[in-house]
This record gives structure tokens, sequence and C-alpha cells, in this order.
């Protein structure tokens, strides 16, 4: 944990790198976690073999061009993200400040020091005793009431560096925030970081004004397209960036599209295969199985990007129970019974509802064969009745004589009738017409029959009375 200097060591970054898969579906994403995705998305490494060291009071700036690996490599350090390989080592709590991060749009600038004051582990007794402290510092007067949306990018600015600046921590992280308060506020988070430094504490710097690197920092990471272009003094790598980002503008905007357009390509198509090779470069001989040990767990993707087969497997167990669980819970089965015969519960009442749904749709076709049966009987009895058309015309004149001599015959006869008379129980579907046809009589002659029948409300059971005739059939 020492170097040469006797300088605590604070973050040893060691072959790190950080690889982006581009445009993924949600699903691809889970399958990947669970390492069934066989399609390769396309790879974008944003970091590629980078390495650094930091210590104790050291003031590190990080700079670069725009999508260079600042803010990866920041977020990597706070614990936010985690490397694809490579092995990052960090000494202390971290603090970062960065434009907007962690604070929320809806809440005034008083709650939101409550809400990130306790994220970054502060207890809201130390939060109420810095509390007039940080809003002081902040410059925000009444405006720490207003919420977060309403504030300008510099009052962001100002209301993050001031929570950090009052959380104590062992590294700090800048992010690209000191250049966007005013002059008075830049001169103020000035001396806080002159603070910080006179106790030890470490600073990351990210930032795009030089200026404040080269008044701020003792040394300077380079970033160049996730690669490490130069790691040293802040007389020895200022220069050279700077020399660089010369010779870029200088260039025709054709030249510089040229120039973004093959480190791009390089960030596409690195691979395991070339990191691999640059570390068996950089450990030494080949062979050495110590150096293919050293490259194997550089490269051991699964320790920080997939799921180890038992977390997979409580996964899959917890999965279960919680399955188990809401079935028990629906269902009134005592828990003894469910254990007493877990097989015999689970098809009870895990297939308790396709059961019951199954009934249903029987249920319902039975009552549709019916109401279909019902329409066949009536369709048949209208045929019968075509049929036997010659037979009902002559049962029918022979009824009319039958009615004026037989009145004294009919053994049945209504007392409010004057012809001969049987009676016939309502069948399910049944309808005045429908009987009328049937048997060779009309609905007003059935009505004459059996006075205050309601033609509407048939009742299927019901016995009425109808005129005798021949074609008199009781059933369906
Ligand atoms: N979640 C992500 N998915 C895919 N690509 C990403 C993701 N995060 C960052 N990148 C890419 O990684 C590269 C580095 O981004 P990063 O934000 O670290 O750059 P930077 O150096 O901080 O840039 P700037 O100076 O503009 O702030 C960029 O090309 C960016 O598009």
């Amino acid at each position: 944990m020492t170097n040469n200097n006797n300088k605590k060591l604070k973050v040893k970054a060691t072959n790190l790198t950080k690889r982006f898969e581009m445009l993924e579906t949600t699903s691809n994403k889970m399958k990947t976690l669970f390492g069934l995705n066989r399609d390769k998305g396309q790879e974008f490494w944003a970091l590629r073999n980078v390495s650094f060291e930091v210590h104790d009071g050291e003031t590190i700036g990080i700079i670069g061009l725009n999508g260079s690996g600042k803010s990866t490599i920041s977020t990597l350090i706070s614990g936010t993200m985690t490397p694809t390989t490579g092995a990052l080592e960090v000494n202390g709590d971290v603090s970062i400040i960065a434009l907007g991060t962690g604070l929320i749009p809806n809440l005034t600038g008083r709650e939101n020091i409550h809400v990130v004051g306790l994220m970054m582990g502060m207890t809201n007794k130390e939060i109420e005793n810095k509390l007039d402290d940080i809003i002081n510092f902040s410059e925000l007067g009444p405006f720490i009431d207003q919420p977060l949306k309403t504030y300008s990018s510099g009052m962001k600015a100002k209301l993050s560096f001031s929570i950090a600046a009052y959380q104590d921590p062992d590294i700090l992280i800048i992010d690209e925030v000191l250049s966007v308060g005013d002059g008075t506020f830049g001169q103020k988070s000035a001396d806080k970081m002159f603070e910080f430094r006179e106790q030890g504490k470490t600073i990351l710097l990210i930032s795009h004004d030089m200026l404040a690197i080269e008044k701020w920092c003792d040394k300077v990471l380079w970033l160049h397209y996730g690669e490490v272009k130069g790691y040293g003094s802040t007389e020895e790598i200022l220069p050279q960036y700077i020399n660089f980002v010369q010779w870029f503008i200088r260039l025709t905007p054709e030249e510089q599209d040229e120039y973004k357009e093959k480190v791009r390509r390089e960030q596409l198509t690195y691979s395991v295969e070339i990191l691999k090779d640059e570390l068996e470069e950089e450990y030494g001989q080949k062979n050495s199985r110590s150096n293919r040990e050293e490259v194997k767990e550089q490269l051991d993707f699964s320790k920080n990007n997939k799921l180890s087969v038992f977390i997979k497997m409580l996964l899959v167990v917890l999965a279960l129970v919680f399955l188990a669980g809401g079935i028990f819970y629906t269902s009134n089965t005592s828990d003894v019974a469910a254990l007493a015969n877990p097989i015999n519960f689970f098809q009870q009442h895990a297939f308790r509802e396709k059961t019951e749904f199954s009934e249903k749709i029987s249920n319902e076709v039975r009552s549709l064969s019916e109401s279909e049966a019902r329409k066949n009987r009536n369709k048949e009895k209208l045929q019968l009745k075509s049929i036997t058309e010659n037979q009902t015309t002559t049962t029918k004149s022979s009824k009319a004589s039958k009615k004026s001599s037989s009145l004294k015959e009919s053994s049945q006869s209504s007392p409010s009738s004057t012809e001969a008379t049987t009676n016939y129980t309502i069948q399910a579907g049944d309808s005045l017409s429908v009987i009328a046809d049937n048997l060779g009589t009309t609905v007003s002659e059935i009505q004459t029959l059996n006075p205050g029948l309601d033609a509407a409300a048939l009742q299927p059971g019901a016995v009425i009375k109808v005129p005798e005739t021949t074609t008199t059939t009781q059933g369906h």
C-alpha cells in the first residue's frame, strides 16, 4: 500500500478495460447476464488496457478529447460501474462531483442535500449539523428551497460541489464542474480544493480547462480514445497534449474525420485477443507459466461480468420458492398437507386455474350445444309439420265438423272452450307460435283455451290446454 516515497496508494488501475455492448435490447441484456446470448452485439471498448497509480495527497488531472474515456474511468473508481477486465484497487471513500450526478430534479436544493448526503453515507445528524455550511457555501440563497429543475447549470454545479465539499471524502473526483460556476465560486472551490490537498486527500480533476489543470495538478493522465497516451508530471504531459490538440485543429475537417474514424474503428475492433497479446508483451516471455496465469486472470470475464453458476442456481431456487409461496398463499391448503405431498399439492393448485378455465369452457360448449339441439328440435317439428301438411288440412276439416258435433263427446272439454282439448306440457324453447304450428292450431286458439296465459313467459314443465288434434304429439 505504500510506494517508494512512503505515500499511501489510493488508486491502482492495472490493465483495465471497459467494453460496452452497443444497441442491445433488454432481452439480450438478460440473456447476456445469464450467459445464454449467442449473438454477439457490436462491441465498443471505451477503455483499453489502462494502468496507472495515484497516491495520497496527489492531485491528478485527467485530460483527453471528448469521448476518450475520462468519465468512464471516474465511474469505475467511484464504484458505479465495474471494469470488463483488469484490476482496480481503491483505498478510501470516494466522492464524485459531476454535473447533476445523484441530484433529483423534482426535489429542492435543500432536499437534495439530504438525499445525496444519505446516499453518500452521512447520518441525518451529520447532515443537519452541516446543512447551514453547505447552503452558505453553495451561494444559492433563497433558491435552496426551489426545485432543482429550475436551476441553471452553474447553480447545479455549486450545489454538487458544496455537498461533496462537506462530506470529507478520502478521494474526491471533480468531473467538469469547476469551469461551470462563476468567477467568485471558482475561487471558493479552488480554496476548498487546496484545503483538501493540505489535508493529504487525493483529488482527480477531469477538465478541458488546461489552465486549471496546470494550476492544480501534480500529475496528468492523458486518455486518448480509451488508451493511456501519457501519464506523468504536469510539466511533461500537458505540453504533449497541447501539441497534439494544436496539430489536430490544424487538420482539415475531412482529415479530422478520417483520424477520428480510424481511432474509433480501433475501439470497435479491439478484442480480448489483442489485449492478450498486449499483456503477453507487457509481462514478458510469452510461454512462461506465471505469465499465462496472469493473462488468464486479467481476462477473467466471468469474474467481472457474468453471474457465477452458484448465483444462477440460487436465483432459480429463489424463483421456485417464490412461486411455491405464491401458490400456497392463494390456496386454502394447510402447510402440513402441502409438505406431506408436495407433488400432489402442485398438481392440484399450480394447475387449478387451468382446470377452472377448462370447466368454464366445457360449460359454455354444453350450453351452446343444448341451445343448438333445441333449435334442431324445433326445425324437426317444422319439417314434420310440412310432411304432414296434407294430413293436417284433412284433420282441420274433420276438426271443424267435429267442433259442431262433438261438444258433448269431449271428455276434457274446458268450461270456456267449445272444442275437445288435451293437455300439453311446455318444453324448454317452446313459444306459442311453435306449439300452434306443431299442433295445427293457432296462437289465439291456445290463448282462448288458456285465459291469462302469458305468451312471453312460458314456463317449461307447465301444463296448458290445447285443442285435441290427430297430430297432437307431445315431445320433441
Ligand atoms: N453506457 C455506454 N454504452 C455505450 N457506450 C458508452 C457508454 N458510456 C460511455 N460510452 C462511450 O464511451 C466513450 C467514452 O465516454 P466518456 O464519457 O468516458 O468520455 P469522456 O472522455 O468523459 O468525454 P467528454 O470529454 O465528452 O465528457 C464514448 O465514446 C461514449 O460514447
